[in-house]
Protein backbone atom coordinates (compact mmCIF):
# COMPACT_ATOMS: atom_id res chain seq x y z
CA UNK A 1 0.00 0.00 0.00
CA UNK A 2 1.65 3.20 -0.89
CA UNK A 3 1.60 5.87 1.59
CA UNK A 4 -1.05 8.28 0.28
CA UNK A 5 -3.09 5.62 0.39
CA UNK A 6 -2.88 4.52 3.53
CA UNK A 7 -3.20 7.22 4.79
CA UNK A 8 -6.26 8.12 3.25
CA UNK A 9 -7.32 4.59 4.99
CA UNK A 10 -6.36 5.88 8.24
CA UNK A 11 -8.55 9.23 7.93
CA UNK A 12 -11.49 8.09 6.60
CA UNK A 13 -11.21 5.57 9.52
CA UNK A 14 -11.19 8.57 11.85
CA UNK A 15 -13.40 10.66 9.98
CA UNK A 16 -16.22 7.68 10.26
CA UNK A 17 -15.17 5.59 12.72
CA UNK A 18 -18.50 3.43 12.32
CA UNK A 19 -17.87 2.30 16.42
CA UNK A 20 -19.77 2.99 19.10
CA UNK A 21 -17.66 5.25 21.62
CA UNK A 22 -15.97 7.56 18.87
CA UNK A 23 -19.00 9.46 17.39
CA UNK A 24 -16.47 12.33 18.85
CA UNK A 25 -14.26 12.03 15.40
CA UNK A 26 -17.31 11.45 12.99
CA UNK A 27 -16.82 14.45 10.16
CA UNK A 28 -14.53 15.98 11.81
CA UNK A 29 -11.50 16.13 10.03
CA UNK A 30 -11.08 19.34 7.95
CA UNK A 31 -7.63 19.41 6.30
CA UNK A 32 -4.91 16.76 6.17
CA UNK A 33 -1.30 17.16 4.64
CA UNK A 34 1.73 15.04 4.59
CA UNK A 35 4.82 16.38 3.64
CA UNK A 36 8.81 14.54 3.97
CA UNK A 37 7.07 11.94 6.21
CA UNK A 38 5.02 14.95 8.59
CA UNK A 39 1.45 14.88 8.39
CA UNK A 40 -0.13 17.58 9.47
CA UNK A 41 -4.18 16.80 10.19
CA UNK A 42 -6.55 20.09 11.28
CA UNK A 43 -9.56 19.42 13.30
CA UNK A 44 -12.33 21.13 14.12
CA UNK A 45 -13.01 20.78 17.65
CA UNK A 46 -15.97 22.71 17.72
CA UNK A 47 -17.94 22.55 20.99
CA UNK A 48 -15.90 19.65 22.28
CA UNK A 49 -15.11 19.61 25.59
CA UNK A 50 -10.82 19.75 26.87
CA UNK A 51 -11.38 16.09 27.89
CA UNK A 52 -12.62 15.12 24.21
CA UNK A 53 -9.94 17.04 22.39
CA UNK A 54 -7.66 15.15 24.53
CA UNK A 55 -8.95 11.99 23.75
CA UNK A 56 -9.32 12.88 20.03
CA UNK A 57 -5.64 13.89 19.83
CA UNK A 58 -5.08 10.59 21.37
CA UNK A 59 -7.12 8.42 18.80
CA UNK A 60 -6.15 10.40 15.72
CA UNK A 61 -2.33 9.50 16.80
CA UNK A 62 -2.72 6.01 18.19
CA UNK A 63 -4.46 5.48 14.29
CA UNK A 64 -1.48 7.31 12.66
CA UNK A 65 1.10 5.73 14.09
CA UNK A 66 -0.07 2.55 12.01
CA UNK A 67 0.53 4.42 8.83
CA UNK A 68 4.08 3.79 7.42
CA UNK A 69 6.38 6.07 6.41
CA UNK A 70 4.74 8.88 8.59
CA UNK A 71 7.37 10.20 11.24
CA UNK A 72 5.85 12.88 12.88
CA UNK A 73 2.11 13.96 13.08
CA UNK A 74 1.17 17.30 13.71
CA UNK A 75 -2.55 17.98 15.13
CA UNK A 76 -4.36 21.08 14.78
CA UNK A 77 -7.55 21.86 16.35
CA UNK A 78 -9.88 24.61 15.19
CA UNK A 79 -13.04 25.92 17.17
CA UNK A 80 -15.75 27.99 16.35
CA UNK A 81 -16.46 30.09 19.46
CA UNK A 82 -19.63 28.57 20.75
CA UNK A 83 -22.68 30.96 21.71
CA UNK A 84 -24.07 30.33 24.71
CA UNK A 85 -26.95 31.67 26.34
CA UNK A 86 -27.44 32.43 29.59
CA UNK A 87 -30.47 32.97 31.55
CA UNK A 88 -30.65 34.14 35.05
CA UNK A 89 -33.24 32.77 37.23
CA UNK A 90 -33.63 35.61 39.83
CA UNK A 91 -36.05 36.22 42.66
CA UNK A 92 -36.59 38.91 44.95
CA UNK A 93 -36.38 37.20 48.73
CA UNK A 94 -35.40 33.42 49.68
CA UNK A 95 -37.47 30.55 49.91
CA UNK A 96 -40.24 30.97 47.13
CA UNK A 97 -39.04 28.15 45.04
CA UNK A 98 -36.53 29.66 42.77
CA UNK A 99 -34.11 26.82 42.68
CA UNK A 100 -36.86 24.04 42.63
CA UNK A 101 -37.74 25.97 39.39
CA UNK A 102 -34.29 26.56 37.86
CA UNK A 103 -33.44 22.74 38.26
CA UNK A 104 -36.94 21.50 36.47
CA UNK A 105 -36.65 24.25 34.11
CA UNK A 106 -33.04 22.53 33.15
CA UNK A 107 -34.42 19.17 33.40
CA UNK A 108 -37.41 20.05 31.13
CA UNK A 109 -35.25 21.79 28.20
CA UNK A 110 -32.77 18.77 27.84
CA UNK A 111 -35.98 16.45 27.39
CA UNK A 112 -36.65 19.11 24.59
CA UNK A 113 -33.36 18.51 23.25
CA UNK A 114 -31.41 21.24 24.54
CA UNK A 115 -27.69 20.42 25.57
CA UNK A 116 -28.37 22.28 29.07
CA UNK A 117 -25.90 23.13 31.88
CA UNK A 118 -27.08 24.34 35.06
CA UNK A 119 -24.84 26.53 37.76
CA UNK A 120 -25.78 26.89 40.90
CA UNK A 121 -24.85 30.92 41.42
CA UNK A 122 -26.65 30.75 45.18
CA UNK A 123 -23.26 30.79 47.01
CA UNK A 124 -24.42 31.09 50.53
CA UNK A 125 -26.80 28.68 50.00
CA UNK A 126 -25.75 26.10 47.26
CA UNK A 127 -29.23 23.94 47.21
CA UNK A 128 -28.81 22.08 43.64
CA UNK A 129 -26.27 19.26 44.49
CA UNK A 130 -29.49 17.73 46.59
CA UNK A 131 -32.42 18.50 44.32
CA UNK A 132 -30.26 16.99 41.54
CA UNK A 133 -29.24 14.14 43.30
CA UNK A 134 -25.74 14.77 42.76
CA UNK A 135 -23.33 15.96 45.51
CA UNK A 136 -20.06 14.42 44.32
CA UNK A 137 -17.32 16.22 44.12
CA UNK A 138 -16.21 17.59 40.01
CA UNK A 139 -12.75 16.83 38.47
CA UNK A 140 -10.47 19.26 37.00
CA UNK A 141 -9.36 19.31 33.45
CA UNK A 142 -6.50 21.69 33.61
CA UNK A 143 -7.47 24.77 34.89
CA UNK A 144 -11.74 24.42 34.31
CA UNK A 145 -13.81 22.39 36.38
CA UNK A 146 -15.49 19.58 34.70
CA UNK A 147 -19.68 19.62 35.24
CA UNK A 148 -21.25 16.56 36.25
CA UNK A 149 -24.29 14.64 34.87
CA UNK A 150 -27.60 14.93 36.48
CA UNK A 151 -30.88 14.14 34.75
CA UNK A 152 -29.71 14.83 31.54
CA UNK A 153 -28.10 17.82 32.59
CA UNK A 154 -24.41 19.40 33.03
CA UNK A 155 -23.78 21.26 36.79
CA UNK A 156 -22.19 22.73 39.22
CA UNK A 157 -22.53 23.57 42.46
CA UNK A 158 -20.45 25.37 44.97
CA UNK A 159 -21.90 22.84 47.30
CA UNK A 160 -20.15 20.21 45.41
CA UNK A 161 -16.53 21.84 46.41
CA UNK A 162 -16.88 22.29 49.96
CA UNK A 163 -17.79 19.94 52.59
CA UNK A 164 -21.34 19.48 53.03
CA UNK A 165 -23.42 21.29 55.87
CA UNK A 166 -20.34 23.51 55.53
CA UNK A 167 -21.20 27.31 55.71
CA UNK A 168 -19.48 29.68 53.50
CA UNK A 169 -18.36 32.91 54.62
CA UNK A 170 -16.59 34.29 52.30
CA UNK A 171 -16.03 38.12 51.18
CA UNK A 172 -16.55 39.92 47.71
CA UNK A 173 -13.20 38.74 45.40
CA UNK A 174 -13.52 35.24 46.91
CA UNK A 175 -17.44 35.21 45.98
CA UNK A 176 -16.62 36.68 42.78
CA UNK A 177 -13.73 33.78 42.02
CA UNK A 178 -15.50 31.08 43.09
CA UNK A 179 -18.59 32.25 40.51
CA UNK A 180 -16.12 32.77 37.71
CA UNK A 181 -14.77 28.81 38.65
CA UNK A 182 -18.53 27.62 37.49
CA UNK A 183 -19.43 29.76 34.95
CA UNK A 184 -15.98 29.39 33.41
CA UNK A 185 -16.33 25.68 33.80
CA UNK A 186 -15.50 22.98 30.63
CA UNK A 187 -19.27 23.45 29.57
CA UNK A 188 -18.14 21.75 25.90
CA UNK A 189 -21.25 21.94 23.99
CA UNK A 190 -23.61 23.04 26.20
CA UNK A 191 -25.57 25.65 24.62
CA UNK A 192 -27.86 26.91 27.47
CA UNK A 193 -26.93 27.54 30.84
CA UNK A 194 -29.63 27.98 33.41
CA UNK A 195 -28.26 30.06 36.40
CA UNK A 196 -29.81 29.90 39.52
CA UNK A 197 -29.04 33.13 41.33
CA UNK A 198 -29.10 34.31 44.68
CA UNK A 199 -32.09 35.60 46.21
CA UNK A 200 -32.15 39.36 46.14
CA UNK A 201 -30.09 42.04 44.55
CA UNK A 202 -26.69 42.21 46.28
CA UNK A 203 -23.04 42.20 44.46
CA UNK A 204 -23.27 38.68 43.63
CA UNK A 205 -26.10 39.40 41.27
CA UNK A 206 -24.57 42.30 39.86
CA UNK A 207 -21.05 40.45 38.91
CA UNK A 208 -22.81 37.54 37.77
CA UNK A 209 -25.35 40.06 35.20
CA UNK A 210 -22.19 42.57 34.14
CA UNK A 211 -19.38 39.82 33.52
CA UNK A 212 -21.72 37.18 32.02
CA UNK A 213 -24.35 39.46 30.42
CA UNK A 214 -27.74 37.15 30.63
CA UNK A 215 -29.24 36.96 27.04
CA UNK A 216 -32.47 36.98 29.93
CA UNK A 217 -33.62 36.56 33.19
CA UNK A 218 -36.32 34.91 34.68
CA UNK A 219 -38.13 36.10 37.70
CA UNK A 220 -39.32 33.62 40.19
CA UNK A 221 -42.20 34.55 42.84
CA UNK A 222 -44.90 33.53 45.10
CA UNK A 223 -48.36 34.83 44.77
CA UNK A 224 -48.45 37.07 48.33
CA UNK A 225 -48.15 41.26 47.74
CA UNK A 226 -44.80 41.19 49.55
CA UNK A 227 -43.11 38.94 47.12
CA UNK A 228 -44.13 40.74 44.18
CA UNK A 229 -42.53 43.73 45.95
CA UNK A 230 -39.37 42.35 45.85
CA UNK A 231 -39.72 40.53 42.97
CA UNK A 232 -39.99 43.78 41.66
CA UNK A 233 -36.89 45.14 42.44
CA UNK A 234 -35.20 41.97 41.27
CA UNK A 235 -36.80 42.95 38.04
CA UNK A 236 -35.53 46.91 38.43
CA UNK A 237 -32.17 45.32 38.93
CA UNK A 238 -32.04 43.76 35.95
CA UNK A 239 -33.57 45.98 33.95
CA UNK A 240 -31.17 48.77 34.72
CA UNK A 241 -28.12 46.29 33.82
CA UNK A 242 -29.74 45.98 30.41
CA UNK A 243 -30.91 42.35 30.98
CA UNK A 244 -34.24 41.77 29.53
CA UNK A 245 -36.75 40.11 31.77
CA UNK A 246 -38.05 37.38 29.45
CA UNK A 247 -40.40 35.56 32.07
CA UNK A 248 -42.08 35.54 35.24
CA UNK A 249 -43.19 32.28 37.02
CA UNK A 250 -45.77 32.00 39.65
CA UNK A 251 -44.75 29.23 41.99
CA UNK A 252 -46.60 27.81 45.08
CA UNK A 253 -49.60 28.95 43.38
CA UNK A 254 -52.84 27.02 44.85
CA UNK A 255 -52.47 24.13 47.22
CA UNK A 256 -53.68 20.94 46.42
CA UNK A 257 -54.86 18.73 49.16
CA UNK A 258 -53.17 15.38 48.04
CA UNK A 259 -56.23 13.42 50.24
CA UNK A 260 -59.37 15.14 49.03
CA UNK A 261 -58.22 16.88 45.78
CA UNK A 262 -59.50 20.17 46.57
CA UNK A 263 -57.65 23.36 45.59
CA UNK A 264 -56.87 26.18 47.91
CA UNK A 265 -55.00 29.37 47.72
CA UNK A 266 -52.76 30.04 50.88
CA UNK A 267 -50.97 32.70 49.22
CA UNK A 268 -53.42 34.04 46.88
CA UNK A 269 -53.59 33.02 43.04
CA UNK A 270 -52.57 35.30 39.82
CA UNK A 271 -51.07 37.96 41.71
CA UNK A 272 -48.02 37.04 39.62
CA UNK A 273 -49.60 36.86 36.29
CA UNK A 274 -51.55 40.36 36.91
CA UNK A 275 -47.82 42.28 38.42
CA UNK A 276 -46.18 40.80 34.73
CA UNK A 277 -49.08 42.05 32.81
CA UNK A 278 -48.79 45.67 34.32
CA UNK A 279 -44.87 45.54 33.58
CA UNK A 280 -45.16 43.99 29.92
CA UNK A 281 -43.05 40.88 31.34
CA UNK A 282 -43.95 37.93 29.79
CA UNK A 283 -46.19 35.41 31.93
CA UNK A 284 -44.41 31.59 31.54
CA UNK A 285 -47.06 29.92 33.73
CA UNK A 286 -47.64 28.85 37.18
CA UNK A 287 -46.68 26.03 39.44
CA UNK A 288 -48.82 24.51 42.37
CA UNK A 289 -47.84 24.17 45.82
CA UNK A 290 -47.85 20.35 46.12
CA UNK A 291 -46.13 17.96 48.79
CA UNK A 292 -45.00 15.99 45.93
CA UNK A 293 -42.54 18.48 44.50
CA UNK A 294 -41.33 18.71 47.68
CA UNK A 295 -40.44 15.59 48.58
CA UNK A 296 -38.97 14.66 45.04
CA UNK A 297 -36.71 17.78 45.22
CA UNK A 298 -35.65 16.60 48.45
CA UNK A 299 -35.17 12.96 47.14
CA UNK A 300 -32.46 14.67 44.26
CA UNK A 301 -35.96 13.35 41.85
CA UNK A 302 -37.00 16.77 39.98
CA UNK A 303 -39.95 15.99 38.67
CA UNK A 304 -39.25 17.53 35.35
CA UNK A 305 -37.53 14.28 35.21
CA UNK A 306 -40.39 11.97 35.38
CA UNK A 307 -43.67 11.27 33.71
CA UNK A 308 -46.05 12.61 35.97
CA UNK A 309 -48.71 15.79 35.89
CA UNK A 310 -45.77 18.02 36.89
CA UNK A 311 -43.26 17.05 34.35
CA UNK A 312 -46.13 18.27 31.38
CA UNK A 313 -45.96 21.86 33.42
CA UNK A 314 -42.32 22.28 33.37
CA UNK A 315 -42.39 21.08 29.73
CA UNK A 316 -44.64 23.50 28.93
CA UNK A 317 -42.71 26.49 31.00
CA UNK A 318 -39.77 25.32 29.08
CA UNK A 319 -41.41 25.59 25.75
CA UNK A 320 -42.44 29.17 26.98
CA UNK A 321 -39.16 29.77 27.84
CA UNK A 322 -37.61 29.10 24.48
CA UNK A 323 -40.24 30.79 22.61
CA UNK A 324 -39.62 34.33 24.75
CA UNK A 325 -35.33 33.22 24.02
CA UNK A 326 -35.93 33.32 20.49
CA UNK A 327 -37.91 36.58 20.56
CA UNK A 328 -35.40 38.28 22.96
CA UNK A 329 -32.85 37.18 20.80
CA UNK A 330 -34.26 38.46 17.32
CA UNK A 331 -35.08 41.91 19.71
CA UNK A 332 -39.10 41.09 19.15
CA UNK A 333 -41.31 42.59 21.69
CA UNK A 334 -44.44 42.53 23.03
CA UNK A 335 -47.41 44.86 22.48
CA UNK A 336 -47.13 45.42 26.60
CA UNK A 337 -43.51 47.00 25.56
CA UNK A 338 -45.35 49.81 24.18
N1 LIG B 1 -44.26 24.28 44.08
C1 LIG B 1 -43.80 23.80 45.23
N2 LIG B 1 -44.52 22.96 45.99
C2 LIG B 1 -44.05 22.49 47.17
N3 LIG B 1 -42.86 22.80 47.69
C3 LIG B 1 -42.08 23.63 46.96
C4 LIG B 1 -42.49 24.17 45.71
N4 LIG B 1 -41.48 24.95 45.24
C5 LIG B 1 -40.49 24.90 46.16
N5 LIG B 1 -40.85 24.11 47.19
C6 LIG B 1 -40.08 23.83 48.41
O1 LIG B 1 -39.86 25.07 49.08
C7 LIG B 1 -38.56 25.09 49.65
C8 LIG B 1 -37.77 26.30 49.09
O2 LIG B 1 -37.58 26.09 47.72
P1 LIG B 1 -36.20 26.49 47.00
O3 LIG B 1 -35.03 26.04 47.77
O4 LIG B 1 -36.33 26.07 45.58
O5 LIG B 1 -36.36 28.07 47.12
P2 LIG B 1 -35.33 29.22 46.78
O6 LIG B 1 -36.14 30.37 46.37
O7 LIG B 1 -34.28 28.74 45.87
O8 LIG B 1 -34.73 29.48 48.21
P3 LIG B 1 -33.29 30.09 48.55
O9 LIG B 1 -33.22 31.33 47.76
O10 LIG B 1 -33.38 30.29 50.01
O11 LIG B 1 -32.30 29.08 48.10
C9 LIG B 1 -37.91 23.77 49.34
O12 LIG B 1 -38.12 22.90 50.41
C10 LIG B 1 -38.70 23.27 48.13
O13 LIG B 1 -38.73 21.85 48.03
Amino acid sequence: MSEIESLDHVLARIADPGGKGNLVTAGRVAMTRVRDGTATIVIDATGLSAEQRAMLERQVRAQMVAVPGIADTRIAMTAERLERTIVAVGSGKGGVGKSTVSANLAVALARLGKRVGLVDADIYGPSQPRIMGQPNRPELAGEQIVPLPAHGVRMLSIGQLIEPGTAVAWRGPMTASALSNLMEGDWGDCEILIVDMPPGTGDVQMTLTQKWKPAGAVIVSTPQDVALIDATRAIDMFRKMDVPVIGFIENMAGYVCPHCGETSDPFGSGGAEAAAGVMGIPFLGRIPLRLSIRTASDAGTPPAAGQGEEAALFKRLAERLVEELARAETGGHHAADD
